[in-house]
């Protein structure tokens, strides 16, 4: 078997939770991170980065991409082999659009072939849930499309969400940082019944919304009592940003994963308003915010072999 000695991969954007689906839920979106990785006969890993804030991104063995890359081969109970990554950055630094889960999943499917594809598609998925430490962004990053993670005590079943193809999302993407780290330690360990159940029934609703592009549906389902509540102190201008994206015609808006991007559902006639609005409302608040309307990645992670 002759081994692969160039391999490039590329990985979508993710947004978690959807409003109610927090930890389970989330979505491919088509802006993208690409990861090259070419094996060397002998050296040290070399890690170099291009594209938007890659100033930001470690270059060392901390680097999240290579950590993926070495746990893979410790997986295997092997020693990881001397490697030079390019990394091709698109996808925003903690902003809530699952830049972590793109190094990830990029560092993984890279090992996996250079390495001749030991493991299968479903195990690169394990190894990439265990070091995100919860499925939503890497699985729809590694898959593609809408996907819904449950797992039993031994195993993940993944399940892909339909998506009605008139739905479009919206993000206003800030110009401030806020880690998913952060955003975590705000939610509360323990939730009321009455909290519980509405995320249960919302959680309902959406995936038929999801599926209809009913607008009433979608109207209430992407609501939440989890997350969303203890998050939006965190991010200046939210109910400003919520308020335009309503009043231009979307059908709601949530926090992408643990934020700060916003997140709105909209069609193709309301997109443009949409996202026009939300950046607008935010400059008005003093923030500065990227919008781009986006569409659903139905690809997920993909790769380009050199031989
Ligand atoms: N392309 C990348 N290469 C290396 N590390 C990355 C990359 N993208 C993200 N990371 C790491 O992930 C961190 C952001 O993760 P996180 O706080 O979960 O935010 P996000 O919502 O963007 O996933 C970054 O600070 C960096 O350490
Ligand atoms: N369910 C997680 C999702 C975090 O997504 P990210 O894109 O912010 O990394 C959470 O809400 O904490």
């Amino acid at each position: 078997m002759s081994l692969v000695s160039c391999v490039t991969v590329t990985v979508p954007a993710t947004t978690a939770n959807l409003g109610p689906g927090f930890d389970c839920i989330g979505a491919a979106l088509t802006l993208y991170n690409e990861f090259k990785f070419t094996r060397l006969d002998k050296g040290e890993v070399t890690i170099s980065v291009t594209g938007a804030e890659a100033e930001k991104v470690q270059t060392d063995e901390s680097n999240l991409v290579y950590q993926a890359f070495v746990t893979f081969y410790q997986h295997l109970q092997q020693t990881p082999p001397p490697v030079k990554i390019e990394i091709g950055m698109d996808v925003p630094l903690a902003r809530g659009l699952g830049s972590s889960a793109t190094a990830i999943v990029g560092g993984l499917v890279g090992a996996n072939l250079l390495a001749g594809e030991p493991l299968s598609q479903s195990q690169v998925m394990e190894l990439a849930i265990a070091m995100e430490g919860h499925p939503d962004n890497v699985v729809p990053a590694l898959l593609g499309g809408c996907r819904l993670a449950a797992t039993t005590d031994t195993v993940w079943e993944i399940c892909e969400i339909p998506w009605h193809n008139h739905l479009l999302p919206v993000v206003a993407i800030p110009d401030f940082e806020l880690s998913t780290k952060q955003a975590r330690q705000v939610l509360p360990t323990q939730v009321s019944r009455a909290d519980a159940i509405f995320n249960t029934a919302h959680f309902g609703l959406l995936l038929r919304g999801l599926e209809t592009a009913n607008s009433n549906w979608l109207k209430a389902a992407l609501q939440d009592k989890l997350h969303q509540p203890y998050r939006k102190a965190l991010i200046p201008g939210y109910d400003a940003v919520n308020s335009a994206a309503l009043s231009k015609g979307a059908y709601g808006m949530v926090i992408s994963g643990a934020g700060p991007t916003l997140l709105a559902l909209t069609d193709e006639l309301h997109s443009q308003a949409v996202a026009t609005a939300m950046g607008a409302a935010w400059k008005l608040e003093g923030i500065t915010a990227i919008v781009r309307s986006l569409c659903l990645d139905t690809q997920g992670a993909s790769s380009t072999i050199q031989a």
